[in-house]
């Protein structure tokens, strides 16, 4: 048997290249690609699309879903990237950290669909934390969250691009732009469903004026709670869910020094891995707390879990081609 082939259908966007990179340096998987030219012909996309072992799919969701209806082939096994299937019944959640058996489902599914960058820090920060009851399913969830400007593909990228070149000598560059004001951002229903909360959170995302990187905030105003937690108890419970997890780190609690000059938490850190790095900042007299998650957008939020999906599909080591910490 010869080893197994790999099309991604959307190779040319910022997901997809990075995919394709890091999958290119590898013997153990065969690519199939697209003449570019044809990149976006329907029959040369239908045709191999049914040639592979596993299409990972890194379009728009309207595009994702075209592509899927293409698939005719029984064996052929999908990895969506895209926002298109996250919720959907008959996929399964690639994110193999969220319970005891989330692996052994992503290994035997034949539809996977590739975590939101978003939603990777804020369910790796809270669904432990309401399995163990610390966060009862109706607390008030709120999330404020900063992007680099590649998260929102190749257009935000060209749009930073041209920004740059206008303002080059000028002061005129926005550093810090909130965004998604009309609420009900597509990542939302994917956080409530894999939290287990009663109601969506309320999330604010922002844009950098920064390429890469991420950082997803959750304030916990604890004294609204009959029983507040600690954040010792918030810190171990974390620490105790991903103690054999290759790519997610629990930093030590409060610490000052994963701080820059023990005072900022940087959103770039974990750029170019595969690591989500969850942080517990916490003061048990004013029963407050802060949960953060410090990813890779188009890391661990995308081409790097994309890797990782895709190894435990085809019954590879889980790390091949991923850098672990
Ligand atoms: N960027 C990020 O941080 C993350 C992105 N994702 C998801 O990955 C998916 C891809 O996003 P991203 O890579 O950022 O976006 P890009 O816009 O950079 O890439 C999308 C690619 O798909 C191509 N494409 C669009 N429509 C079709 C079509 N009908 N047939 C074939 N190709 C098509 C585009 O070509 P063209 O540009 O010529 O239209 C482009 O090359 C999205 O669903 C996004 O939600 C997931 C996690 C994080
Ligand atoms: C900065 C920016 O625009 N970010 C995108 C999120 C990235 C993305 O496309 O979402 P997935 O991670 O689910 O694919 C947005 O808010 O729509």
């Amino acid at each position: 048997m010869g080893n197994p082939k790999v099309f991604i259908d959307g190779e040319a966007g910022t997901t997809g290249l990075q995919i394709y990179t890091r999958l290119s340096q590898r013997s153990d998987i065969d690519l199939i690609s697209i003449d570019p030219a044809h990149r976006k012909d329907p029959a040369e996309r239908a045709k191999l699309l049914n040639a592979a072992d596993v299409a990972i799919l890194c379009l728009p969701d309207a595009a994702a879903r075209e592509a899927v209806s293409w698939v005719t082939q029984p064996s052929v096994k999908l990895l969506d990237a895209s926002t298109a299937h996250r919720t959907a019944d008959d996929w399964v959640y690639g994110f193999p950290e969220l319970t005891a058996d989330q692996r052994s489902k992503i290994a035997s599914a034949s539809r996977v669909s590739n975590p939101g960058c978003y939603p990777t820090g804020f369910i790796a920060c809270l669904s432990p934390l309401v399995s163990a009851g610390l966060i009862p399913t109706d607390f008030p969830v709120t999330v404020n969250a900063i992007s680099g400007y590649s998260g929102g593909g190749n257009k935000l990228i060209d749009q930073y691009e041209s920004f740059h070149a206008e303002a080059a000598g000028t002061e005129s560059i926005q550093p810090y732009s909130p965004y998604g004001l009309s609420f009900g951002h597509k990542h939302v229903k994917e956080m409530q469903q894999y939290t287990g909360l009663s109601h969506t959170p309320v999330f604010v995302p922002a844009v950098g004026d920064f390429k890469q990187g991420m950082v997803v905030q959750i304030p916990l105003p604890l004294w609204t709670l009959d029983s507040p937690p600690t954040g010792q108890k918030i810190h171990d419970t974390l620490a105790q869910h991903y103690q054999a997890e290759p790519f997610v780190q629990v930093a030590p609690y409060s610490e000052p020094s994963v701080l820059r000059d023990g005072t900022f938490l940087e959103a770039k850190t974990a750029n170019q891995t595969n690591q989500v790095q969850l942080f517990v900042f916490a003061n048990d007299e004013s029963q407050e707390a802060l949960l953060i998650a410090r990813l890779d957008n188009l890391g661990k939020g995308a081409s790097g879990a994309a890797v990782q999906n895709l190894n435990i599909m085809l019954g590879l080591p889980e790390s091949a081609g991923l850098e672990t910490a």
